[in-house]
C-alpha cells in the first residue's frame, strides 16, 4: 500500500469503507473514511486492501482488476450492480446477483441470438455466454458438459438454470415442439417442488440436474431431469411465515367449482397442512398461478385424466392431515378417530381409493409380527397412542406426496423423450445454503449438500488449476483456501459422523433428540467445526441449551442447529399396514404411486426390520 492512497477497510458496521491510513499501530491501523472525515475507526492490519485508483469504474471480469483482494472484487460486483449489470465473470465462471426485477432487454431474443457461437469474454458477462461456452466444449470436444449454479437460497440459482435452458433450446433445439416442453416443464415441477419460505417466495425444495440432450448434430433431441431429496418435513409442518408446497393453496384458489366439488376442497384456512404459513402473500398469485400451470400441464402433453389423477392426490392428502384422534378410553390404551373427522376420513379414503374402515383400523394401530415365543410369526394388532396416530397420519401424508413428485418428475421426462442422444449439456441446481435464526434437520441436510459443492469447487477450480500451474512451470504462488474435508467428515464419517450417530439413535429403543445431541458433543468434543449454542455470537442461541443444539462452522459461516425434531425427521418409515394398505389402493393411480418405487420392497424389508428408514442416509447417497 502506497503512502497516502485510499485503501478498503473492514468497517466494524458497514461492510468494506474505502479511507486514508491516519495513523499504524502494532497490529491495527487507523482509518479515516473518505466520506466522512473526521470519524476514524481501527481495523486489522491484514484486513486492509490496496484500493484500484478510480473505484467508481468496473470490469466485466474481476481478473483484470488492478489489485485482487476481497474489497476489490466486492466493489467491482457493487458498482456493475449499481448499473444493472448484474453479471461478472471471473475467468470462466460466472458470478450473479440478483437484481429483483426484470432487467429490459436482458433475456431478449436478441440477445440470445448475439451470444449464439460467440467465445467467452467478447461480449459482457452473460449466462448465455456460459451456456454457449459449454455448448461449444460439448461440439469441440464431443463431450458431454456440465454447468454447476451454486449460491445461498434466494440467489437465482433457478431463475439462471431455467435462462440456460431457454437459451439453449431456443438457439440449438430444432425448432419443434420438444424446445418448448423441456422450458414449460418447470413450471409444473416448481408447482409440486417449490414454496414460499423466509428466503425465497419460490424457493426448490428439491435439488435437480437437467440434462438436454444433443444428438450427432449436435441439435437437441430431448431432456432428463433428476430429481434430489424432497423437503419432505415441509409437507405436514412449516415455519413461522413459510407455506407448504404451491400446489396446495393453487388448487384451492384456482380449481374449478366442479373440481372443488368433486374433492371437497375449500379455503386453505380448513386444511391443517396449508394454514400454518401465510395464506396470502402480495407477491404470490395462487390462482394466476393455477391457470399458467394448468397451460404449462397442456402444453407438455397431460391429458384431463391426468390432470385430475395428480389434483385428487393433492385434496387427499389435504384431508388427511384433517383427521384428529382421541383417547378411545377403553382398556387398550389406544386411539380412536375423532368424530368430528368421519367426514373428513370418508373424503381422503375416497379420494385415495381406500376403504373407509381399513384406512381407521392403519391409522389407529399397526399390525406386528411376533418373531419369538410359541406363537412366532402370528400377527397381532397394535392399538396407537394418539401421538403415533398423528404421527402415522403425517407419516403417510408425506409418503403419498413424495411418491406423487416422483410421478412428476417421470412423467415430465416422459415429455421429451429420445431414443439416442450423442451428448448432454447438465444443469445442477440444488437448494442453496440456509441459516435462519431457527435452523433444523432441513437446513442441516441441505448445508450437507453445499459443503459437499464446495468440496467440489475447491477441487476442481483451486487445487486442479493450481497443479496445471505448477506442472506448466508457470511461477504463480500458491493460493491457500480452506479445506472442508473436516467439516464433511463431521457429518458423513462412519460411526463418528453426526448422520451415522443420529441413526445409531433412532435404532434405540427409546430414541431422544437430547441423548443424540449429548453423544454429538462428546464424540466430538474439542471439533475445531464443531461448538456449543452457548458461543453462538448471536443472544437467542446462547439460550439453547448443550442437549438441544450445535453450532457448526460452515464454509459460508457458523450455522446453530437446534436438534428438537432431529429423530422423527430422520425417519422416514411408514408403518406396514399403512404402506400395505395405499400399495393396495383401488385407485390405480394411487396403487402406481407405490408399485413404481424403484426400491418400495427393499425399502419395507428394511423398515419392517427396523423400523426405521433414515432420510439423513439418503442424502449422504445422493450426493455421492
Ligand atoms: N436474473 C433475474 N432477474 C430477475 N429476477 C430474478 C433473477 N434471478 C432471480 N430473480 C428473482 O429472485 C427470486 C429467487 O430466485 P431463485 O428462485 O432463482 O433463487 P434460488 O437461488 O434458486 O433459491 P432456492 O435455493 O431457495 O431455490 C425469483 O423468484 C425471481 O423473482
Amino acid at each position: 500500500m502506497e503512502d497516502g492512497k485510499p485503501v478498503w477497510a473492514p468497517h466494524p458496521a458497514d461492510g468494506f469503507q474505502l479511507g486514508t491510513i491516519v495513523d499504524i499501530g502494532s497490529d491495527s491501523l487507523t482509518i479515516e473514511p473518505l466520506k466522512q472525515k473526521g470519524k476514524t475507526f481501527l481495523a486489522a492490519i491484514n484486513q486492509v486492501f490496496p484500493a484500484e485508483d478510480d473505484v467508481n469504474k468496473h470490469v466485466e471480469d474481476n481478473c483484470s482488476l488492478m489489485y485482487l483482494n476481497e474489497a476489490t472484487l466486492l466493489n467491482n460486483i457493487r458498482v456493475r450492480y449499481s448499473k444493472d449489470k448484474i453479471y461478472t465473470f471471473v475467468a470462466n465462471i460466472l458470478i450473479a446477483v440478483n437484481p429483483y426485477y426484470d432487467i429490459p432487454k436482458l433475456y431478449s431474443p436478441e440477445t440470445i441470438s448475439q451470444y449464439r457461437g460467440r467465445s467467452l469474454g467478447t461480449l459482457p458477462p452473460h449466462v448465455y455466454a456460459i451456456a454457449d461456452k459449454a455448448y461449444r466444449d460439448m461440439k469441440v470436444l464431443k463431450m458431454s458438459q456440465s454447468i454447476i449454479v451454486s449460491g445461498e437460497s434466494g440467489a437465482g440459482k433457478t431463475e439462471n438454470t431455467k435462462f440456460v435452458l431457454k437459451y439453449l433450446t431456443t438457439s440449438y433445439g430444432t425448432g419443434q415442439d420438444i424446445d418448448e416442453r423441456i422450458v414449460e416443464a418447470n413450471p409444473l415441477l416448481e408447482a409440486f417442488g417449490n414454496a414460499k419460505t423466509v428466503r425465497n417466495n419460490n424457493s426448490s425444495r428439491f435439488g435437480k440436474f437437467v440434462e438436454i440432450h444433443f444428438n450427432e448434430k449436435n441439435a437437441v433431441v430431448g431432456g432428463f431431469v433428476s430429481h434430489y431429496l424432497l423437503e419432505k418435513s415441509r409437507i405436514c409442518r412449516q415455519s413461522k411465515e413459510e407455506r407448504n408446497y404451491h400446489i396446495f393453496y393453487r388448487l384451492c384458489a384456482g380449481a374449478t367449482e366442479d373440481i372443488r366439488q368433486k374433492f371437497h376442497l375449500s379455503s386453505p384456512d380448513t386444511f391443517r397442512h396449508a394454514k400454518l404459513g401465510p395464506l396470502k402473500d402480495p407477491l404470490l398469485d395462487d390462482q394466476g398461478d393455477f391457470n399458467r400451470m394448468s397451460v404449462a400441464m397442456k402444453k407438455i402433453g397431460l391429458d384431463d385424466t391426468e390432470k385430475l389423477d395428480l389434483f385428487r392426490v393433492v385434496a387427499g392428502v389435504l384431508h388427511l392431515g384433517n383427521i384428529d384422534f382421541e383417547e378411545a378410553g377403553s382398556t387398550s390404551g389406544g386411539c380412536a378417530i375423532k368424530n368430528q373427522s368421519s367426514q373428513t376420513l370418508e373424503h381422503c379414503a375416497e379420494l385415495l381409493g381406500l376403504e373407509e374402515e381399513d384406512l381407521r383400523v392403519s391409522l389407529t394401530s399397526r399390525v406386528m409380527l411376533t418373531s419369538a415365543g410359541g406363537a412366532k410369526g402370528t400377527v397381532i394388532k397394535v392399538p396407537l397412542k394418539v401421538e403415533q396416530a398423528n404421527n402415522a397420519r403425517d407419516a403417510l401424508a408425506k409418503a403419498v406426496y413424495s411418491r406423487l413428485f416422483d410421478h412428476v418428475v417421470t412423467r415430465v421426462n416422459q415429455c421429451f423423450p429420445f431414443d439416442s442422444s450423442a451428448n448432454f449439456i447438465g444443469v445442477l441446481d440444488i437448494a442453496g445454503f440456509e441459516y435462519f435464526e431457527h435452523n433444523s434437520f432441513e437446513q442441516f441436510c441441505i448445508n450437507y449438500c453445499n459443503e459437499k459443492l464446495q468440496q467440489f469447487f475447491n477441487e476442481r477450480i483451486l487445487k486442479e488449476e493450481q497443479e496445471l500451474y505448477q506442472r506448466e512451470g508457470l511461477g504463480v504462488n500458491e493460493v491457500h483456501y480452506v479445506d472442508n474435508q473436516d467439516c464433511i467428515d463431521l457429518v458423513e464419517a462412519k460411526v463418528l459422523g453426526i448422520l451415522d450417530i443420529l441413526d445409531e439413535e433412532n435404532r434405540l429403543p427409546q430414541p431422544s433428540d437430547q441423548h443424540f445431541t449429548d453423544t454429538v458433543h462428546n464424540k466430538h468434543k474439542d471439533h475445531f467445526r464443531l461448538t456449543v449454542p452457548r458461543k453462538s455470537k448471536l443472544a437467542v442461541h446462547r439460550n439453547v441449551r448443550d442437549d438441544e443444539g450445535f453450532i457448526i462452522r460452515h464454509f459460508a459461516g457458523a450455522v446453530c442447529y437446534e436438534t428438537t425434531k432431529f429423530v422423527e425427521k430422520n425417519n422416514d418409515a411408514l408403518h406396514m399396514s399403512l404402506e400395505s394398505l395405499v400399495s393396495e389402493s383401488k385407485d390405480r393411480f394411487v396403487r402406481e404411486l407405490f408399485e413404481n418405487s424403484s426400491n418400495s420392497k427393499d425399502m419395507k424389508q428394511k423398515a419392517g426390520k427396523l423400523g426405521f428408514i433414515s432420510v439423513g442416509n439418503k442424502f449422504k447417497v445422493g450426493f455421492r
